[in-house]
């Protein structure tokens, strides 16, 4: 199996007393799936009236969602079926390619969950965690999953930053912010891989977090597996082959004092199929303030390397990430 799952993490595997009892980690059988709010951004570019409904759909899923679907988004279909390819193909290196060579001269591959000490805190998928800074590095026998990259991040940047603009646009964030803090290369690319899991009644493909962005573009394929955790349940996203998937992130829950909800996810593990994902995080300089222009804020002021760190460090200690409630007033 690669990467060697098994091996690795084989006394938690052969132990299954060391299952978690949060209600996170729980693995039923079945569960309610859910169609997110879908809306056609081509109204954006219609007239006044059409624009106005969209905006207002797009603010409305942001509250009560934190996730929906967008179609018509302005990202070619070429563009997302070579990114996906590409994708593919990095993945289905050997693994001591992807772990011990790191062919795409980046630090950012990681599989599994060093710190996991029980079954449920595994979890069981593969990362390639780009910060755009790095893709001139990717070079070589490379070079495709580069131009890849570098079109895919172009187009997904744009759709990022139009949505923010019309999120923030109510919430007194300066029109000029996004232009001037969220820079190409200050944004993040995750490739995910989920192998097929002989576990997967006992072991989660993604354990259940927040995202640390503005807004993440999601784009997965149809094995389906991605949860929410909403109104005090887990419920399922049914993947459709047409949308990407827009999720808010903490930096906007913070920006609109919890308007705009970062809402946490998980993703179940497939016996047999291999599930990949792709997801842009659209993220500021590390030196950008983040605050909301509401008040009382409920949250201090801090920059957005502040928070970094302090998960990192969270990360480090616990293995869960404190998020945006560490900086509560
Ligand atoms: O694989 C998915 O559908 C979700 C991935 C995800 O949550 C992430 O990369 O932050
Ligand atoms: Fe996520």
């Amino acid at each position: 199996m690669d990467p060697p799952f098994e091996e690795k993490y084989k006394s938690l595997l052969t132990n299954t007393t060391l299952l978690s009892k949060d209600k996170d980690y729980v693995i039923m059988s079945d569960y309610e799936e859910h169609e997110l709010p879908i809306i056609d951004l081509h109204r954006l570019t219609l007239s006044f009236s059409e624009r106005e409904q969209c905006v207002k759909e797009i603010r409305q899923a942001a509250r009560e969602w934190g996730f929906f679907q967008v179609v018509n988004h302005g990202i070619p279909q070429e563009i997302l079926e070579g990114i996906q390819l590409e994708q593919r193909k990095a993945f289905h290196h050997p693994f001591s390619k992807k772990a011990e060579e790191n062919i795409l001269n980046l630090p950012g591959y990681t599989w599994g969950n060093p710190a996991a000490t029980c079954l449920r805190q595994l979890s069981w998928l593969e990362v390639f965690h780009i910060p755009l800074t790095d893709i001139s590095k990717i070079s070589g026998e490379y070079k495709s999953l580069r131009e890849s990259i570098e079109a895919y991040t172009a187009t997904a940047e744009k759709l990022a930053k139009d949505l923010s603009e019309i999120l923030a646009e109510n919430l007194g964030v300066s029109s000029t912010f996004f232009q001037e803090n969220c820079l190409p290369e200050t944004s993040y690319l995750r490739m995910n891989r989920y192998p097929p899991c002989p576990f997967s009644s006992e072991v989660l493909g993604a354990l259940p977090h927040t995202d640390s962005c503005f807004v993440n573009v999601l784009n997965q394929d149809q094995i389906g597996g991605l949860q929410l955790w909403m109104n005090g349940k887990w419920i399922s996203v049914k993947p459709n082959p047409e949308a990407l998937i827009i999720n808010i992130g903490d930096l906007f829950q913070v920006a609109s004092n919890d308007v705009y909800k970062s809402i946490r996810h998980r993703v179940l593990a497939s016996k047999q199929a291999e599930r990949f994902s792709l997801a842009y995080l659209y993220c500021p300089r590390k030196d950008a303030v983040i605050e909301s222009g509401m008040k009382p804020s409920m949250y201090r002021k801090f920059t957005f390397g502040e928070l970094t760190e302090q998960n990192a460090r969270d990360v480090k200690e616990t293995g869960n990430k404190g998020g945006i409630p560490r900086f509560l007033m």
